[in-house]
């Protein structure tokens, strides 16, 4: 619905007086009045209260639920990235449908009353794949992302040419809720530091939106000198154990009037894969925000609703090594992952409330949670007995091997197939040399389970084998990085591997469509396996269950299984690793199942080893902070009844 219908929605819903007080699209303006060192909506004093969801971290269905909630916390506008990758998923080719439909989300906003701070990028951060950036541009390996580099450039406007002109309409003065909107995303901490590259941002936002919308720049106190540019407004981020004080001061450099702006005030922080989960305490999240709301600031907080990675949609950080973030992006934000309010949000609503008028009435309940199980799992097959059905194509046959990106495949994983030229009696060294596994390798003889071979890590495998014995590697992209690369972050076996001596050459790659395996041709008839000994490594694993009481929302707890991909009813929820944690569950939003005794169907590519007994459970609490050491004596404490399943149900096998 376009904004000016939207406003006439509003006119039916407001009585008529008011309507004629509301600013039509000619006189609505948000600008900064450096006079007086604040913000001026439609000409009044205005300071914005906002929190970040990302609307492509929660699925279209909930996108009301959570926008009503954050309203009712006293916010008046939400902040939120625009994700490249998730639009324009192979070059020219466009999707802004289902939960990709961003003026719906706009118009969801706007629905419930809340304005707009849009970060359209084109890079964005935000522990997404790549930063929001498509793996498509890798396929010209030389390009230099986030600089003028042309083949860059070119990409950026045309994808912004696409874009930009969408959400024109949506903006304020037009008659729509977007009152600014970021340009890049803290460039500063980028090393190019390439102004050419900043200025061409800013000369085809103007282009393109026109004059009047509020152009801005968020950066670290660090990042002020290389990601500040002169005319576009200049803002901070920084969490509640900065110095306030200090960072203001700094950036007071930079905007000596006008209002000051924390853009990403952290309520929380992100997970990694193998590191203890985050929290931010609610005591000292709620008094940075008093302190910056005393100064007449306005803020953003990062994040008020995380919501989650599903499929493979998680970035990476580099702090040394290789750090992949969780599928669960809860961030101890006030809302939780599966959108509950938490004690943080209510102290939050607190202090906004000694500031500015918070909505009245009731927040929506808790959504309804679901316990279920166990639900036993039995073997489809392994991985490689699929093959032909998931690289319909065929293998790419090259000398050496060849990445993700050098054959078009963006996400998930690729099996690389050599033979052993020579019998190998003595258990021999393999490895990838320069770290040259990106990111994980399940390496297999004879469909026989070798081991894991990992970026970072220095291990190496022994292997035996005979004169044309199959060398299977299936590699696992873990997620692109979305912050600290310095060089571009390509995927699969970027060096060929070493057998002893031996540099493996001729290789097959097998590009695989788990997901439309997943989807489309399960349950198969089993093909044949075609080894003795019984499958171990990448296996499918699958169970069709009815569930007769009550759907709820649910966490899907995995004890025993090592790491892999779940898919629930052909939805890809996204990785588990429960041999590393912190994250033990994984989020089944409710509208994902069938209801009354209608099959639902569980899918798990299990990488490495499966438990004894290969069932899963459904808890009514999610499990975000064990890591491997920690989880068995948190599963310990559990209480036997979230543990025991709530009854053993009847279960149609299939
Ligand atoms: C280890 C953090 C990597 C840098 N990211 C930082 S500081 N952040 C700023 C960044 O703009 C935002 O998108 C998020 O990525 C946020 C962390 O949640």
């Amino acid at each position: 619905m376009a904004p000016k219908k939207l406003s006439c929605l509003r006119s039916l819903l407001l009585p008529l007086s008011l309507t004629l007080l509301l600013p039509q699209a000619d006189t609505r303006s948000f600008v900064v009045d450096r006079g007086h060192d604040r913000f001026l909506l439609d000409g009044a004093p205005f300071r914005y209260v906002s929190g970040s969801l990302h609307y492509f971290r929660v699925p279209r269905v909930l996108w009301a639920d959570r926008l009503l909630k954050m309203r009712w916390s006293g916010l008046n506008a939400i902040q939120f990235y625009v994700p490249w990758n998730y639009h324009e998923p192979q070059p020219g080719v466009y999707n802004f449908n289902g939960s990709r439909d961003l003026i719906a989300f706009l118009n969801e906003a706007a629905l419930a009353n809340l304005l707009v701070i849009l970060r359209p990028g084109p890079y964005i951060c935000a522990e997404w794949e790549m930063g929001g950036l498509p793996s498509w541009l890798l396929r010209k390996p030389e390009i230099h992302l986030r600089t003028s580099d042309p083949d860059f450039l070119a990409a950026v406007d045309s994808w912004f040419k696409v874009l930009l002109p969408k959400i024109y309409p949506w903006l304020y003065h037009n008659g729509g809720n977007i009152i600014s909107i970021q340009v890049e995303n803290e460039y500063g901490s980028y090393r190019a530091c390439d102004f050419s590259y900043m200025r061409h941002l800013a000369g085809l936002f103007r282009a393109l939106l026109g004059e009047k919308i509020l152009l801005f720049t968020t950066d670290g106190p660090e990042g002020l000198k290389c990601g500040s540019l002169r005319g576009l407004y200049t803002t901070v981020d920084f969490g509640p154990a900065d110095n306030m004080t200090k960072i203001f001061t700094l950036l007071r450099k930079y905007e000596p009037h006008g209002p000051l702006v924390n853009s990403e005030y952290y309520t929380g922080w992100l997970d990694y894969w193998g590191q203890n989960h985050s929290t931010r305490s609610v005591s000292a999240v709620t008094k940075g925000l008093e302190n910056m709301l005393k100064l007449g600031a306005s803020v953003n907080m990062y994040m008020f609703h995380g919501g989650t990675n599903f499929g493979y949609w998680n970035g990476a950080d580099k702090k040394g090594r290789f750090l992949p973030i969780t599928t669960s992006y809860d961030y101890d934000a006030p809302i939780s992952e599966a959108g509950d309010p938490t004690p943080k949000l209510f102290a939050l609503r607190d202090v906004i409330s000694k500031f500015q008028e918070v909505p009245l009435g009731p927040l929506p309940p808790p959504s309804p949670k679901m316990m279920l199980g166990p639900v036993t799992l039995h073997l489809v097959g392994h991985l490689l007995a699929f093959l032909d059905l998931l690289c319909p194509r065929g293998p790419i046959h090259s000398i050496l091997p060849m990445t993700f990106e050098a054959v078009k495949q963006d996400h998930g994983f690729m099996l690389y197939r050599t033979y052993m030229t020579h019998t190998i009696f003595e258990p021999t060294p393999f490895w990838v040399p320069n770290n040259g596994v990106h990111d994980r390798a399940y390496v297999m003889v004879d469909g026989v389970f070798q081991g894991v071979v990992e970026r970072n890590m220095r291990d190496k495998l022994f292997l035996t084998g005979k004169l044309g014995s199959k060398l299977d590697i299936l590699v696992e992209n873990m997620g692109r990085l979305s912050f600290g690369s310095n060089s571009s972050d390509f995927k699969g076996l970027l060096k060929p591997p070493i057998l002893g001596q031996t540099i493996l050459t001729q290789w097959m790659m097998f590009p695989l469509k788990i997901d439309n395996l997943v989807k489309w041709w399960f349950p198969l008839q089993l093909p044949k396996w075609p080894y003795p000994q019984a499958p171990s490594g990448p296996t499918f694993y699958s169970k069709t269950f009815p569930i007769l009481g009550s759907v709820g929302d649910t966490f899907l707890y995995l004890p025993g299984w090592t790491k892999g991909q779940v898919w629930i009813n052909g939805f890809n929820l996204g990785r588990y690793w429960t041999k590393q944690g912190p994250q033990q569950t994984l989020y089944v939003p409710r509208f994902l199942l069938f209801p009354r005794g209608a099959l639902n169907k569980i899918t798990l590519l299990e990488l490495e080893d499966v438990p004894l007994q290969p069932q899963v459970q459904f808890l009514d609490k999610p499990i975000l902070n064990s890591t491997s050491t920690l989880h068995r004596t948190h599963i310990n404490s559990l209480s036997a009844d979230t543990l025991s399943a709530s009854e053993p149900m009847e279960l149609s096998g299939h």
